[in-house]
């Protein structure tokens, strides 16, 4: 089957899976008991309606009218489809649905209104706007658009936006902007033509005027040709664009331009017209789902196009997904009355510039390609970006506040960014930003082993561009320098050069401290320690042990043991410690949870239990949750078997020697996760209140179950986090992701701070 037609199937049968369509309604409030009831509905429910009769700005106190937006259309431009009409527009609008949804936290109500009369449909929309907080206006045909947009926008005191116009020309903008920036053109110099003189072109191009491009320069065709000076065939707003030329044909009008702008009818513009632009063309074929000249056939046809479609599934998506979601976010909270052009302009500014800013490592992971970066593949952020919404949501709400069309004022901008985020993200990047945020605030030396890995390099490039630590890469210089030309990573870091570790007067003084510290324990001569020191392995400790560097993170590409056992010859355990041990920490819908000892101790015994516990208890205080500790058995309370006694007697050394640490067992995982079964023991020290510390009877049974829980994929996994040295040094997973070594990486400057 070829690519298209699997595409068409696959996105039949995605919409026609059980249950249809895209979008369904879930309640917000409890409604399990007669009493929820009674409050949901009669007669509870009478009381906020008695408010917001007194008051109807109470409706958005009282109701979720305040982040609810409905997406109507008549269909009568949907996409490059055309005139399909009201019914068949719905999944577009579901879709839109879906984006408000997931990119901004919006709801949605899709409304396909079978009404092309212009003046009907605005009372239509009128009548039903009290249930909204917004109204987003979607693929309805020009001109008709323009003076429903107009009235709307007038007579309602609630932001109204037509996508197709001001979305696209927001994204479309900023793209250009970027476009134009590459191929060192001047906006008021460029020759543009545009194809089609609907409702997105139209409004996009004011946009480029609004930006500096000059009416002269721009040529503008509508389905019978160019528009020109004399046409009697057009409307008003088609008139605002008619200039006086000899061209008629989009062919004719592409001779010697330098930027396409598509906004019409798929498969119009061929190789040729293509070739007949000048150098560096500019070209963004955005009809849906057809673009004006595909893809992989303009970048064939011409090496030197910045090319851009409106679809997903090429580079440079300009689309106005990039636009709504976060538009609306900051719209609503302000309470806007309007969407208004300076809040667009914000909009075009934010995205613009986001778009040059180094690419978090997920969105990359996300479209599969290495370092993504700003440049001809790269002129507009990705949808899957997670900083849109804080970048162009408070740049919307800010231009607002400042043109006076906010009923609502954002006094700490801090605050709301922390409110967009919170909306955005789940209880995994809730705590590692929480952590990020207390490691940017004192961020430390972070000595990084295998920085020829371009793993490494990247966490490098963001510990640093965000502030989270201030990265020194050990390595092979030139094998670094080489990945870093590979991978085109532009930044400058500090070197610690295995290379020419020997020629660094550091390398005699390392020596000579290591030679002192283990004379009596294996280290037999100052040749031994010299030689010791030649691999980074003890290298990479010895420097954090000298003051070189605040912190250690290592083995990315060693096993474990292997990572650990150098740094045990040469790091002292913590003065309180008798043991190290590691902790996994598992991110999940109850919170943090630490499972130990995932990697070092392999058969401990009840005194180790109890360290193990210690340590780890230590480390969630470190990282400011209050430990709540069970201790892990297959039975509960019942001291039978040889393994529950152990685990007994360390509960109860524990209850001894720290009375104020909240433990108990032994018990199984499910009671010590679960308020109700735990209810079962009420002389438990752990109470009714779950455990997130997990301390397994040995390694075998905690390796595994952290493992279980990763391979399945029912939590993120931060660690192993080492514990109980005298100095901040932790051990990846071997071959971590980016994403992993950056968590780690965060632990080890707090790590780091603490002692400090
Ligand atoms: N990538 C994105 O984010 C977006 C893309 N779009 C795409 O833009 C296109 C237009 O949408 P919209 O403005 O809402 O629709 P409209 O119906 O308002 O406008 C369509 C325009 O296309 C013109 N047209 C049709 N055929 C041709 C042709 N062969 N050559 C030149 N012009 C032609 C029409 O000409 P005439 O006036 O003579 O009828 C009309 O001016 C659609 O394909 C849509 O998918 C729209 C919004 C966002
Ligand atoms: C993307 C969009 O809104 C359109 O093509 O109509
Ligand atoms: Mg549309």
């Amino acid at each position: 089957m070829s690519k298209e037609k699997n595409l068409i199937k696959e996105a039949l049968e995605y919409h026609s899976s059980k249950p249809e369509g895209k979008i369904e309604v879930i309640p917000t409030k409890p409604h399990s008991t007669q009493r929820d009831l009674s409050l949901a509905y009669s007669p509870g429910v009478a009381e906020p309606c008695i408010e917001i009769n007194k008051k109807p700005a109470d409706s958005y106190k009282y109701t979720s009218k305040g982040n609810l937006v409905a997406v109507i259309s008549n269909g009568t431009a949907v996409l490059g489809l055309g005139n399909i009409g009201a019914e068949a527009s719905k999944p577009v609008m579901e879709g839109k649905g879906l984006l408000f949804k997931i990119f901004a936290g919006i709801n949605v109500f899709d409304i396909e209104v079978n009404e092309t009369d212009p003046n009907k449909f605005i009372e239509i929309v009128k009548s039903i706007a009290p249930t909204f907080g917004g109204i987003n206006l979607e693929d309805i045909k020009a001109p008709e658009a323009f003076e429903i947009e107009k009235r709307l926008k007038a007579e309602l005191d609630i932001p109204v936006m037509h996508d197709d116009q001001h979305g696209t020309a927001i994204i479309s903008a900023a793209a250009l902007l970027n476009a134009l920036e590459l191929s060192s053109k001047d906006i008021s110099k460029v020759k543009i033509v545009v194809s089609g003189a609907g409702a997105a072109a139209i409004s996009c191009t004011r946009l480029y005027k609004a930006l500096g491009a000059s009416p002269e320069n721009i040529l503008m065709c509508d389905s019978k040709g160019v528009i020109y000076k004399g046409r009697t065939d057009i409307n008003e707003e088609k008139k605002e664009f008619a200039v006086e030329t000899s061209d008629r044909t989009l062919e004719d009008a592409m001779k010697d331009s330098d930027v396409f702008i598509g906004l019409s009818k798929g498969n119009i513009v061929s190789p040729a017209m293509l070739m007949s632009m000048n150098a560096n063309p500019i070209v963004f074929a955005m009809a849906n789902p057809t673009p004006e000249i595909d893809y992989n056939l303009a970048i064939k046809t011409r090496k030197d196009v910045i090319m851009a479609t409106g679809r997903s599934d090429y580079p440079n998506q300009v689309n106005n997904v990039l636009g709504f979601p976060y538009i609306f976010r900051g719209a609503l909270d302000v309470r806007a009355k309007d969407i208004n052009s300076e809040m667009q302009l914000a909009a075009v500014r934010a995205l613009a510039d986001l778009a040059k800013e180094s690419v978090p490592e997920q969105v990359s992971l996300a479209y599969n390609v290495k370092n993504m970066k700003f440049g001809r593949d790269y002129i507009i952020p990705k949808p899957f970006d997670n900083r849109l919404i804080t970048r162009v949501s408070m740049a919307v709400a800010k231009a607002a506040m400042e043109t006076g069309v906010a009923q609502k004022q954002i006094t700490d901008w801090k605050a709301y960014e922390e409110e967009l985020l919170d909306r955005m993200e789940g209880a995994d990047q809730k705590l590692m930003r929480l952590m990020q945020t207390r490691a940017k605030a004192n961020p430390k030396k972070l000595l990084l082993n295998n920085a020829e890995e371009y793993n490494v390099l990247k966490a490098a490039q963001i510990l640093a561009e965000e502030g989270i630590a201030k990265p020194i890469l050990l390595g092979k210089r030139s094998k670094i320098e080489a990945t870093k030309k590979e991978y085109n990573l532009e930044f400058d870091l500090p070197i610690l050069d295995m290379d020419d570790i020997e020629n660094k007067e550091k390398f005699e003084k390392y020596a000579q401290y290591l030679y002192n510290k283990r004379q009596r324990n294996g280290i037999s001569s100052i040749y031994h320690a010299n030689r010791l020191l030649k691999s980074r392995d003890y290298y990479g400790p010895l420097a954090v042990e000298m003051g070189d560097a605040d912190a250690l993170l290592t083995g990315f590409s060693k096993s474990y043991k292997s990572s650990l056992q150098p740094i045990l010859e040469v790091i002292d355990k913590d003065k309180d410690s008798k043991k190290v041990a590691s902790s996994m920490i598992l991110i999940t819908k109850k919170g943090p949870i630490f499972i130990a000892d995932t990697s070092i101790n392999v058969e401990p015994n009840s005194e180790d239990l109890v360290e193990i516990t210690q340590l780890t208890a230590k480390l969630a205080k470190a990282l400011a949750i209050k430990p709540r500790v069970a201790l892990l058995s297959y039975e509960n309370f019942s001291n039978c078997s040889p393994i529950s006694k152990k685990v007994a007697k360390a509960v109860e050394i524990l209850h001894e020697t720290e009375p104020n640490l909240i433990v108990d067992g032994e018990m199984q995982p499910d009671f010590a996760l679960d308020e109700e079964l735990l209810n079962a023991f009420p002389f438990s020290k752990i109470g009714n209140k779950t455990a997130n510390i997990l301390i397994f009877p040995d390694l075998t049974s905690a390796n595994l179950s952290y493992k279980l829980v990763k391979g399945l994929k029912y939590a993120q996994v931060i660690g192993p986090v080492l514990m109980g040295l005298s100095q901040p040094i932790h051990i990846m997973s071997m071959r971590s992701s980016v994403e992993e070594i950056i968590s780690i990486a965060t632990i080890a400057v707090l790590d780091a701070q603490i002692r400090k």
